[in-house]
C-alpha cells in the first residue's frame, strides 16, 4: 500500500480531475458518502438513547476539506441523523467545491451556524465529524479554530475525522497544538504518511482508508516511493509469506553461513540474542565471533553456532589488532553482522574501515559499529571510505541516527521518514530507523513504514535480536532492501506474538521474541 505525502495526494487528485477528467463534486460526493458509512458503522455499536435519532455535529473547514464534511452530513441527514453543521469561519468564505456544498446544505435546510467560542452544548451530541483542515493545512491550526479543535477535544465525544485530524502534519505525523484527537480516520483515496508516524498516529486513531473514484492510473501518475510494510506488501511486493518457506529437498548449504562478530566483556548477551535470532530466523549455519578470552566461557551457550574467538590479548575486549582475523573468517560467508556489544576500544574506527573492505558480503552494521561510523563521518573519513563491494544495512536507533546525521533526537524523530531517506541517499546504505513504526529507506529512494511491533519491545536486547534476523535474511540470499524490510516486519510480528501471550508487554524480553520468530 502506498502512504503519500500532501503535495503528491494533490498531485494525484489534480491528474484525475483535470488529466482523466472526473469531476472534482464527484470525488467530493464519495468522500463525504465514505465518512457518513463509518458513521454510521460506528453509531450502530452504540444505539442513542431511547431510540431517538442519533445526532452528529460537522465541524466544517474553508476548503475542501470542509467540503467533504458538508457531504458528509447530508448523507447522515438523509439516514436519519440529526446533524449540525458547525462553520470554523463565516460560511461566505468557502471557496471552490466547499461553496458549492454549502449552498446545497443551505438549501435542503441542514442546521447550522458559525462557530462562537461556548455557544455549543457539546453533551448533546453523540459523535463529531471533523472537516476542519486536510492535506491543505498549513502550520497550527489558527483562531478561532484552534479554540473549536480544543473544545471538541475536551468533548470527550468520538470524533470521526476526514482525511487527517485537524492539526496534523501530513508528511511527517508532526501535531499542532491543538490537534484533534481521533477515534477514527477516514482517509481518502491513499493513506497520508502522517497518519502512521507518531505522534501523528496517535492522534488519527484507528486509520481506514476508503477509495472516493480516484483510478489507479492517476496514483500511477506519480511515483510514490512510500510504502506500508504490511503483510499483502511482503507479499506483493517480496514474494514472501511468513513463516518462510523450505524447500523439502534442501540442506544447511542451502539456507546459508552468517558470521556475527558481536559481544564482549560484559555484553556477551548482545552476541548470544543476536546469533539466536540469525538461527531462528533460519540461516544454515552461524560462527560467532567474540574476544577469545570469552570463548571458553561461552562454549555450550548456543551450540548450533560455531565459535570464533578473535585475538584480544587475553582480555575479552575487541583490539585493532583483530581486524584482518575477522574479515579472513568473513570470507564465504553470506552476511556478516557487526555491532550488537562490541565496546568501543582505542583505533576502532580503523578496525571497522578494514572490515568495510574487508568482508566482501552483505554487511549489517548496529549498535557500537554505528557509533564508529558516526566518529568517521563526523571526522570527514568516512567520506573518504568509499563503496563496499556488497550492499551495507545500519540498524540505529534514533540516539545513533542522531549521531550519524549529525542532529538531534528531537530533529530525527520530527521526520524520520525523511532523517532515515536523507541518510540512505548520501552514502548509499540501507538504513533502518528503529522505534514504534521503523523506518526502512534504500539509497534508491524507496521507503517503507512498518507496522508490526509494540512498547513492550522497548527492552534491552531487542535491537541485536533484529541485527541477527536481517543478517540471517542476507545470508538466505536476500537482497539487502528486502531483507531489511521483511526482517523489520518479522521482527515486529514475532514481538507481537510475544507479546499476546503475556499479561503485561512490559515484561517482554528480547528473548522471547527470539522464541516468537
Ligand atoms: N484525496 C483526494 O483526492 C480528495 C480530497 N479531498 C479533500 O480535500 C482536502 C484538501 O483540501 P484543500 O482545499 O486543499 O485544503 P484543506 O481543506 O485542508 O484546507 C485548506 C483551507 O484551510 C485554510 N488553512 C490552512 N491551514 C490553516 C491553519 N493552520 N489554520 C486555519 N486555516 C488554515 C486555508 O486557508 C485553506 O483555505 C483533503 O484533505 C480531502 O479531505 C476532496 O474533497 C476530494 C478529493
Ligand atoms: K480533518
Amino acid at each position: 500500500m502506498y502512504l503519500v505525502t500532501a503535495e503528491e495526494m494533490r498531485r494525484i487528485d489534480r491528474y484525475a480531475i483535470e488529466t482523466i477528467g472526473i469531476p472534482a463534486m464527484a470525488l467530493m460526493e464519495n468522500a463525504g458518502r465514505a465518512v457518513a458509512d463509518e458513521v454510521e458503522k460506528r453509531q450502530a455499536k452504540t444505539a442513542a438513547p431511547g431510540g431517538r435519532p442519533p445526532r452528529w455535529l460537522v465541524l466544517a473547514g474553508k476548503g475542501n476539506n470542509g467540503g467533504d464534511g458538508l457531504v458528509c452530513a447530508r448523507h447522515l441527514a438523509d439516514r436519519g441523523y440529526e446533524v449540525r453543521i458547525v462553520y470554523a469561519v463565516p460560511p461566505d468564505t468557502l471557496t471552490g467545491e466547499a461553496a458549492l456544498q454549502r449552498d446545497i446544505a443551505l438549501r435542503i435546510g441542514l442546521a447550522q451556524e458559525a462557530y462562537s467560542p461556548g455557544a455549543i452544548d457539546w453533551e448533546r451530541w453523540d459523535g463529531i465529524v471533523d472537516a476542519l483542515l486536510g492535506t491543505g493545512t498549513s502550520g497550527a491550526p489558527r483562531e478561532p479554530m484552534a479554540s473549536l479543535i480544543r473544545e471538541a477535544n475536551g468533548s470527550k465525544r468520538p470524533i470521526v475525522a476526514i482525511d487527517v485530524p485537524s492539526g496534523l502534519d501530513s508528511d511527517t505525523g508532526a501535531v499542532a497544538e491543538p490537534c484533534i484527537r481521533a477515534s477514527v480516520t477516514v482517509a481518502l483515496a491513499l493513506p497520508k504518511i502522517g497518519l502512521l508516524a507518531y505522534p501523528g498516529a496517535d492522534a488519527a486513531g484507528e486509520v481506514v482508508v476508503r477509495a472516493i473514484g480516484i483510478p489507479e492510473a492517476a496514483v500511477r501518475s506519480e511515483n510514490v516511493r512510500t510504502f506500508v510494510l504490511a503483510k499483502a506488501s511482503l507479499r506483493d511486493r517480496f514474494d514472501v509469506t511468513l513463516p518462510l518457506a523450505r524447500k523439502a529437498n534442501s540442506h544447511k548449504g542451502t539456507y546459508g553461513h552468517a558470521l556475527i562478530v558481536a559481544g564482549s566483556r560484559g555484553m556477551s548477551g548482545a552476541g548470544l540474542l543476536c546469533t539466536r535470532a540469525a538461527l531462528r530466523a533460519g540461516c544454515g549455519l552461524v560462527t560467532w565471533a567474540v574476544p577469545e578470552a570469552m570463548a571458553a566461557s561461552l562454549t555450550g551457550s548456543v551450540p548450533e553456532a560455531m565459535l570464533f574467538g578473535a585475538a584480544d590479548a587475553g582480555l575479552g575486549e575487541w583490539r585493532g589488532t583483530s581486524a584482518g582475523e575477522v574479515a579472513a573468517k568473513a570470507a564465504g560467508k553470506q552476511a556478516v553482522v557487526a555491532g550488537p556489544g562490541l565496546g568501543r576500544w582505542p583505533g576502532d574506527t580503523q578496525w571497522l574501515h578494514k572490515l568495510w573492505h574487508g568482508v566482501d558480503a552483505p554487511l549489517v552494521l548496529d549498535a557500537d559499529a554505528l557509533n564508529m561510523v558516526a566518529e568517521a563521518i563526523a571526522s570527514g573519513e568516512f567520506a573518504v571510505w568509499g563503496p563496499r563491494k556488497a550492499e551495507t544495512i545500519v540498524t540505529p536507533h534514533p540516539g545513533e541516527m542522531a549521531r550519524l546525521c549529525g542532529e538531534s533526537v528531537a530533529e530525527i524523530e520530527r521526520d524520520r521518514l525523511g532523517a532515515a531517506r536523507g541518510l540512505a541517499a548520501r552514502y548509499g546504505l540501507h538504513v533502518v530507523l528503529k522505534g514504534a513504526r521503523t523506518v526502512v529507506a534504500s539509497p534508491n529512494g524507496t521507503a517503507w513504514v512498518n507496522t508490526t511491533g509494540n512498547a513492550g519491545m522497548a527492552t534491552g536486547g531487542a535491537g541485536d535480536v533484529l541485527a541477527g534476523i536481517v543478517g540471517s535474511l542476507l545470508a538466505q540470499g536476500f537482497e539487502a532492501e528486502k531483507a531489511a524490510a521483511v526482517g523489520v516486519y518479522w521482527h515486529g510480528a514475532a514481538g507481537d506474538l510475544a507479546a499476546a501471550g503475556r499479561s503485561s508487554i512490559g515484561s517482554l524480553l528480547a528473548g522471547d521474541i527470539v522464541e516468537a520468530l
